[in-house]
């Protein structure tokens, strides 16, 4: 994301805020801004050159021409350790540069796209790892010579897969979110879901492990050279060290200088490290996310396909007139034993604009599995086995074809089709803003100015109902309610003005009041825009709200399907009478019955 509205840097001045208030971080910063200052200007500073020997005065105490005393040959103290701290941080932060340059990318990639890239990468890091640092660095001293650059380019290179390793679970963690779905659904590209959602849950482990990789790196080419092993003609804190230890008795302050300048740097930038990971994880409200819940086992499905009463699939209505036509589509999952688990199975229906089609069914019946067929969101391993899919008259899947092409997708999501997903809460990113996460695909899709994508936000949200669409703008996904939350998404869903939404259970997640509510606001903005709409559902009473037809799916396959009216008032098949009688029961339902009759105008006898 690019420049900064208020709300983020009122964000970044809280963290900075949090920052200030730990006193170890103040102290901290301070001794790190000395060692920075003295990076910068050490050479400048110093009295004498770092190989200036003063002859008639080896170890020599402190006094007025060297403040510090001199070392064995003579060399001013004092100027050395400023010419070393220049030469140990540059060098030190170079390794880390290095680490995070190949790691993070790496990470990013391995965790978000998994697949070849991930193994490979893996066993790079893995390899890596294997290796003992010491002894290649050695290797490389011996090979390519004294340089510390090299040793920490190469140092560098060891270290990236802790980088890796720790970028790449962090992205795990988050791949799965809802709120990343979303933003695939709305149209963003990988990309962009990188850069916004999933760098921001890997800043604060990165910024830590930085800090550490600079203390190791510093600590380790201090030891490197305590063993006489670095470039006598440099000065570092590692060749001070050594110097030092050989005149310990005679000359204490030796060792004892560039002994306090690494301790004090690496347990600065350690205690940084930690004030600054706790002040940005104290602004993020994380403890509200969600999982996705956990699909039904395979058992279910394969006991529940033996139980199917076999009933004849109703033939698709298809044509190029109708908004979506899915036609005789079966979806599969490969199995370890090389067979293929069938989820959806000849499954047809169509949608025409200005029409809810609901699918309706108990929990894993397939509804979700074809509702991600349409929007291209199947898992990767997913396989369509039969089947096609067409959206406005064009092939989303040709018959014959085995995926969902994103290339033919991806540009229709979050531009003609939109989603609105079962749990509003873990479908917004609790690191940014109301405002922020609606605007950005206006941005990014629309091209509007952050101006425009602002106005257009707050329309939005005051034309779902928003009572204050300005507060709202700057409020975080924890400062809303459910109801509001599914609001938000239905603007969201709204912002590209699509031709169908495709509701996934909109109403589950939410009390009972706030459901009727968002039924009817969904009504009244299906009607308003003339939109086709597939509303995924187990609950007949919200198909009897708001749908005009309705699939009846079981165990994969469509048992029954038709116009709302009719199946409600003569259920062909015992599951969609099983269906009515267990939300009959209920009672409430009767109410919709007759909402049912009122909205398709069909007549209940
Ligand atoms: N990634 C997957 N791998 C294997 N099987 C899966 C996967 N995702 C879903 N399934 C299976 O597909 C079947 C249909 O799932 P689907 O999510 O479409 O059901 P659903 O009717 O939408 O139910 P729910 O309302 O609980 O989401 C289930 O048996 C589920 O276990």
């Amino acid at each position: 994301m690019t420049g900064s509205s208020p709300s983020n840097d009122a964000r970044r001045s809280g963290v900075l805020r949090r920052l200030l208030r730990n006193p170890l971080a103040v102290v901290s910063l301070a001794a790190l801004g000395v060692l920075l200052a003295l990076t910068v200007l050490g050479p400048t500073l110093a009295p004498y050159d770092q190989n200036f020997a003063d002859i008639a005065r080896p170890l020599a105490g402190p006094s007025s021409d060297h403040l510090w005393g001199t070392d064995s040959a003579g060399r001013d103290t004092f100027s050395r350790a400023l010419y070393g701290t220049q030469l140990t941080i540059v060098s030190g932060a170079l390794c880390a540069v290095v680490a995070i340059a190949i790691g993070l990318p790496a990470g990013l990639t391995a965790g978000y796209f998994g697949g070849r890239f991930d193994t490979v990468a893996s066993w790079f890091a893995g390899m890596l790892m294997s290796l003992p640092n010491i002894i290649v660095l050695l290797a490389v001293r011996a090979a390519l010579g004294p340089s510390v650059w090299i040793s920490m380019v190469v140092f560098g290179v060891m270290l990236s897969p802790g980088f890796f390793r720790l970028t790449r679970s962090a992205v795990q963690s988050v791949r799965g979110e809802l709120y990343i779905d979303a933003a695939r659904v709305a149209g963003l590209s990988d990309g962009r879901i990188i850069a916004r959602h999933v760098v921001s849950v890997v800043r604060a482990p990165v910024i830590i492990q930085t800090a550490i990789t600079v203390g190791v790196a510093i600590s380790i080419q201090a030891g490197l050279q305590f063993l006489g092993l670095g470039d006598p003609s440099e000065a570092s804190w590692g060749t001070m060290l050594n110097e030092g230890f050989r005149n310990i008795y005679t000359t204490p302050l030796l060792i004892t200088v560039p002994a306090v300048l690494i301790g004090v740097t690496t347990g600065a930038l350690v205690l940084l490290a930690n004030a600054l990971r706790d002040a940005l994880e104290d602004g993020v409200p994380g403890a509200r996310r969600r999982r996705r819940p956990a699909r039904t086992g395979p058992g279910g499905v394969r006991a529940a396909l033996r139980r199917r009463t076999p009933v004849p699939v109703l033939a698709p209505s298809g044509g190029a007139d109708h908004l979506v036509v899915v036609d005789g589509l079966a979806v599969g999952y490969p199995q370890a034993d090389g067979s293929t688990r069938r989820v959806v199975e000849d499954v047809s229906f169509r949608v025409d604009r200005g029409e809810v089609l609901a699918i309706v069914g108990e929990s894993g019946s397939g509804k979700s599995q074809t509702a991600f067929s349409i929007l291209g969101l199947l898992p990767a391993n997913a396989e369509i086995l039969a089947g096609s899919i067409q959206f406005d008259g064009v092939h989303l899947v040709a018959p014959g074809e085995d995926r969902v092409p994103q290339e033919r997708v991806a540009p229709l999501r979050g531009r003609r089709i939109a989603y609105v997903p079962q749990e509003p809460m873990s479908n917004l990113d609790p690191n940014f803003t109301i405002g922020h996460q609606l605007s950005r695909p206006l941005r990014v899709q629309q091209g509007m100015s952050r101006a425009e994508a602002r106005r257009r936000v707050v329309e939005l949200l005051a034309t779902v109902g928003i009572v204050d669409p300005e507060r709202t703008y700057h409020l975080h996904a924890h400062e809303i309610s459910g109801g509001m939350a599914q609001r938000v998404l239905i603007a969201g869903a709204l912002s590209c003005e699509p031709d169908l939404i495709i509701a996934d259970e909109p109403t589950t997640a939410l009390d009972v009041t706030v459901q009727a509510e968002v039924l009817d606001l969904l009504r009244d903005l299906q009607r308003r825009t003339g939109m086709g709409v597939i509303l995924v559902t187990h609950n007949f009473g919200v198909v009897a709200d708001l749908a005009n037809r309705v699939v009846v799916m079981q165990t994969g396959r469509v048992v029954e399907t038709g116009e709302v009216g009719d199946v409600l008032r003569h259920p062909q098949h015992p599951y969609t009478r099983m269906l009515l009688d267990s939300m009959l029961e209920g009672r409430e339902p009767m109410t919709m019955l007759t909402r049912a009759d009122e909205t398709s105008g069909a007549r209940l006898s």
